[in-house]
Parts: structure tokens; C-alpha cells; sequence
């Protein structure tokens, strides 16, 4: 979990660096559009890693995934603290019982 909080600090900082020395600016000044391809990419990777790939694979692909994940979270500025408060709420609730209330 502090491995993330850092992360998602060290990318909000990034943010305003120049787009030749940085990739999270260079995603960010390319847009919302680019940030969700990248991070569908990203999660396209991690299926065919699961399902060929080696363990070291699947865990470079997890760490892409998640990483591209806080990059759009914070385009959209939307913290990660928000998103471990609905993760919190559903804590205890059967994964039935919540998909069960999210239709309602
Ligand atoms: N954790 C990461 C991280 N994980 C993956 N990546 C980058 O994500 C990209 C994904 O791989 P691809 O092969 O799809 O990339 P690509 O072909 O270069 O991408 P495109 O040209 O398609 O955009 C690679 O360029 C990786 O370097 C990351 N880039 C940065 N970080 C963290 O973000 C911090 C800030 O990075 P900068 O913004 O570059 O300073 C770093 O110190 C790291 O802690």
C-alpha cells in the first residue's frame, strides 16, 4: 500500500515535467484518449501473460497494469484514497451481494 501512495505521489510531481524527459507527462500531455488505450493495453498484456506467460511476466505486466492505472485515476483526479474507500465499503459485503446492489 505505500508502494502505491508513493507512486501515486511521484506521479502527480511528474505530471509538470517535460514530456521529453518524462513518460508520465508525455502520457499526460497526450490526453485522457491515450492514457485509457495505453492502460487497455496494458491489461490486454496481462491476460495473455496469465494465460501463457511466465510468472515473471505476469507479475511485469501486473506492474504495468497498475502503474498505467494510477496514471488514469489522476488524469481524471480521482485518489487512490477514494478508490480503497469504495474497496473498504464493499469489505464483508459477498461479491453477489454486491453486484446484486449495483443493479439495484
Ligand atoms: N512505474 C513506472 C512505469 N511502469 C511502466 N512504465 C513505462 O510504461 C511504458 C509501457 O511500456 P510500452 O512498451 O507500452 O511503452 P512504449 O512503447 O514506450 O509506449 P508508447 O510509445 O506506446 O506510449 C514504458 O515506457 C515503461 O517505461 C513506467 N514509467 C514510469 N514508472 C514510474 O513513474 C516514475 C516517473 O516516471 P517518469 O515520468 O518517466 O519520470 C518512475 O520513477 C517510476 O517509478
Amino acid at each position: 500500500m505505500e508502494t502505491l501512495t508513493r507512486l501515486e505521489q511521484v506521479i502527480a510531481e511528474r505530471k509538470a515535467a517535460s514530456p521529453d524527459a518524462s513518460y508520465v507527462a508525455k502520457l499526460n500531455a497526450a490526453g485522457i484518449e491515450k492514457i485509457a488505450q495505453k492502460l487497455g493495453e496494458e491489461a490486454v498484456e496481462t491476460v495473455i501473460a496469465a494465460l501463457s506467460g511466465s510468472r515473471e511476466e505476469v507479475v511485469g505486466e501486473a506492474a504495468d497494469l497498475i502503474f498505467h492505472l494510477l496514471v488514469l485515476l489522476q488524469a481524471r483526479r480521482i485518489t487512490l484514497g477514494e478508490v480503497m474507500a469504495e474497496l473498504d465499503r464493499r469489505e464483508g459485503t459477498s461479491g453477489i451481494e454486491e453486484k446484486a446492489s449495483r443493479s439495484e
